[in-house]
Formats: structure tokens, C-alpha cells, sequence
């Protein structure tokens, strides 16, 4: 599913948090988000799964600006929607076979979506995709009984489970140790990939998005920095990226946005 930013603008709660955003991602193209933090990124990925509207420009999602759609047209098009977030907004109280089929509610009726919250029809399907991100043993814990990193593996095999069009992931493995933080990157690419998905992923490891993403964007204070092939994507411009970044001038341009988040701030 394509994706189109053109001169977009958000602010919140007055603040301008971006402006002038224009891309495009093509059909089954995959494409890392990378920057400081605070730069936008989230931003952009909500803007990409409509949970926030633009304040001016267009976001096109297929060939649908989706603040023109019905609300019918429009739950049509988040169902084919996913997205991966940092913080997995998944209710503490629920188990992770409930969490996981959620991936497809939008898809269903409203009967059949309440059906499936209470007594999940697909444990099978909902099991392998666990399998998928090596956590098949959770299928019946609650959520809150989950570390961190766990609950990210609950989101990414959400995500899995939906195999959506269009697959956002917000900083998807900040709390998986490096071998697992990999894995998964790899994962998510190759399940994209082998569906023909356009996958865009914001990530604070440069040495991930380069390693397993042909396409970088660098995103710094709201606005693009750069758009361009991995390839071409240098020291010089990473350090500019990251200009100003606490530590950053102890660190090499890619060595600082390696550290987890919590020793940056
Ligand atoms: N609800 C809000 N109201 C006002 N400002 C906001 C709101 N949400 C985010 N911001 C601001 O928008 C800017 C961009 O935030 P965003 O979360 O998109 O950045 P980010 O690049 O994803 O950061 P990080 O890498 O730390 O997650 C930040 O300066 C942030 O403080």
C-alpha cells in the first residue's frame, strides 16, 4: 500500500511539531525513520496510521486521503493499518491470546469482534504468531504479567497476526536485547516483504536501519533532513542528524544512537 506525505503540518497543543513533510513510499518499499529524540517521528507514524490529522497538507494512504472517507471507508482502511508501538497500549487485565486477535477486529463485524474478545475463535493462528517472536508460552497470560520486552513481542506479533498493507512500527524493539532487537527487525522486514507490505519503522539504532533497511529518513525538528539510500547515508550526516544530542560528542555518529534510550536522556 503506498504512502504519501505532501507538505504536512501537525501541531500539538500549539506547539509546531512538524512541517513541510513530503515523501513517498511505494508499494512493498521499506523505509526506516531515524533522528533525535523529540525530533517528530511518532509524530509521523501516527499521522501515517490516522490517529492524528494533519493541520495542512495530505497524507495519502493506497490512493485514499482518509479525512475524506466515510467512517465506514475509513475503519476499512485502518484494518489494513498496523502499527507497532514502543509501548504496546494493550489493557493489563487481558490475556495475550485476546491482545493478539485484536489485530483483526477491525476486519470484523461488531458481533464477531465482541465474539472474539471474549473467547478468541483463532488460538491457533494467534499461537504461531507468538511462535513467531519465541513467546507461544504467553498465549494465556495477562498482560501485566509480562516484562517489557515481552509485551513488545506481544505487539509485533499483533502485528503479524493482522498482516497488514501497511505496517508502522514506533521504536519496535527498544526493550529486546540486541540478539532479540535483530531478530525481530528481520522479522518484521521479511514478513513485509513476503506480502508485498510497505513497511515504515522509526528505530534509535542507526546500525539496525542501516543494517537491514535499503531507504533512510532523517527526521530532525519536524522536518526532513535527508531521504535517501542507505548507501549514501555517511558519518557526516549522521553527526549533523544528531548535532547537539547529550553524549553525542564523546560517541561516534553511530555509536550514539546505539545506546538504549534510557542512557541518552
Ligand atoms: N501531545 C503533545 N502535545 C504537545 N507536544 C507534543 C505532544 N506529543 C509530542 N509532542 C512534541 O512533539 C515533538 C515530537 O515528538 P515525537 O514523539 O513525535 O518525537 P520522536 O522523534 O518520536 O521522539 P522519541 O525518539 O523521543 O520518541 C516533541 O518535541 C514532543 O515534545
Amino acid at each position: 500500500m503506498r504512502l504519501a506525505f505532501e507538505s504536512v503540518s501537525l501541531t500539538l497543543s500549539g506547539r509546531p511539531v512538524l512541517s513541510g513533510v513530503d515523501f513517498t513510499l511505494d508499494a512493498g518499499e521499506q523505509a526506516a525513520l531515524i533522528g533525535p529524540s523529540g525530533a517528530g517521528k511518532t509524530s509521523l507514524l501516527m499521522l501515517a496510521n490516522t490517529v492524528l490529522r494533519p493541520d495542512a497538507g495530505t497524507v495519502t494512504i493506497g490512493s485514499a486521503n482518509p479525512w475524506a472517507l466515510s467512517r465506514g471507508e475509513l475503519k476499512a482502511l485502518r484494518g489494513s493499518i498496523g502499527t507497532v508501538y514502543q509501548h504496546p497500549p494493550l489493557p493489563a487485565r487481558q490475556r495475550v491470546v485476546q491482545a493478539v486477535s485484536a489485530g483483526r477486529l477491525a476486519r470484523q463485524s461488531r458481533l464477531a469482534a465482541l465474539a472474539s474478545l471474549i473467547s478468541p475463535r483463532d488460538v491457533e493462528g494467534v499461537e504461531a504468531a507468538l511462535a513467531r517472536v519465541g513467546i507461544a508460552d504467553k498465549l494465556w497470560s495477562h498482560c501485566d504479567a509480562l516484562s517489557g520486552g515481552q509485551l513488545q513481542r506481544v505487539g509485533v506479533a499483533r502485528a503479524l497476526y493482522q498482516a497488514p498493507s501497511l505496517l508502522l512500527a514506533d521504536e519496535p524493539v527498544s526493550a529486546l536485547d540486541p540478539r532479540l532487537a535483530e531478530h525481530t527487525v528481520q522479522l518484521l522486514a521479511d514478513d513485509a516483504k513476503s506480502r508485498g507490505a510497505t513497511l515504515l519503522m522509526s528505530l534509535h539504532s542507526v546500525e539496525l536501519a542501516l543494517a537491514h533497511f535499503p531507504r533512510l529518513i532523517g527526521v530532525r525538528a519536524g522536518r526532513i533532513a535527508f531521504d535517501l539510500p542507505r548507501e549514501a547515508v555517511g558519518d557526516a550526516l549522521l553527526a549533523e542528524l544528531y548535532a547537539g544530542e547529550e553524549g553525542s560528542a564523546d560517541l561516534s555518529p553511530i555509536a550514539a544512537p546505539l545506546l538504549p534510550r534510557g542512557e541518552r536522556c
